[in-house]
């Protein structure tokens, strides 16, 4: 079922998939931007997300994209992190290095993982620090909309209180305006430290995919897509991409639409 918003919102797009499908189409929908940008610009800048999101991109791993991507022309990022060491379980590097990157090609040089000698607010500023230099570098571009860092796909996943990357409903985070990066010491979700992309950049993003499985998140899709009435909006309803934002949704998560 695929459901192209109306004028308004014409670059969002919610798609429900069977549960076998999904992996299948979400992996094609990266491996055919992977081709267009690696092609017109030789170069493929993916945000990564921790939680189900690793599993829900395993496809890519195997035949044929395993094989014909152009994985040295990517270059890796996380949306957000906890802050502990990268050999931690909550690691949101070790997740994607153990289900994604130790699998595929892709340049050590070009996997950006923060660093996970510093504290919270270091890390945070450190990260932003090494994006500027990749703008100065010319890997990453700035949007000519926002002037905020546009990269070119972030795979999202969804909390089940809507909360995307680390920024979660009713936090002051939400509002962050200026900076790249920033922390949380108190998320409530466990670890209570981490870093995160704040809006305007997930939201200069060229593409968007926000990928939702398990029936455990049927009510947070519900609130998500539906209650669009209310003034205090969700995580899950401040994100928009520049070109194209696509819900990929499982169809038991999707049973409350
Ligand atoms: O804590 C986090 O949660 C969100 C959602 O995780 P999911 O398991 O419900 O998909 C995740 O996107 C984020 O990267 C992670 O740090």
């Amino acid at each position: 079922m695929a459901d192209t918003a109306n004028s308004e919102k014409k670059k969002k797009v919610v798609e429900v998939f069977e549960k076998d499908d999904l992996p299948v189409s979400l992996a094609k929908y990266v491996a055919d931007l992977s081709n267009n940008f690696t092609q017109q610009k030789g170069a493929f800048t993916v945000v990564l997300s921790g939680g189900s999101l690793i599993h829900d991109i395993r496809k890519l791993v195997e035949p044929p994209y395993r094989d014909t991507l152009e994985w040295s022309k990517w270059h890796v990022f996380w949306v957000d992190e906890r802050v502990v060491p990268k050999t931690h379980e909550d690691s949101n590097y070790k997740l994607a290095y153990d289900g994604f990157l130790s699998k595929v090609p892709i340049p050590p040089g070009n996997i950006y993982a923060i660093n996970d000698t510093l504290p919270a607010e270091g890390a945070a500023d450190d990260y932003e620090a090494c994006l500027k230099q990749l703008v100065k570098s010319n890997v990453l571009p700035l949007s000519s909309v926002s002037g905020f860092p546009k990269f070119d796909l972030m795979l999202l996943g969804m909390g089940p209180d809507c909360h995307v990357a680390s920024l979660f409903p009713g936090h002051p985070l939400e509002k962050e305006d200026k900076k790249w990066v920033t922390f949380i010491k108190d998320s409530p979700k466990p670890p209570p430290e981490r870093i995160t992309f704040t809006f305007p950049v997930i939201n200069s993003s060229a593409y968007i995919a926000m990928v939702v499985t398990g029936a455990a998140l049927a009510d947070a899709v519900h609130s998500a897509l539906r209650d669009t009435q209310n003034s205090n909006k969700l995580p899950a309803q401040l994100v928009s991409a520049e070109e194209e934002f696509k819900w990929f949704i499982e169809k038991e998560a999707a049973s409350k639409l």
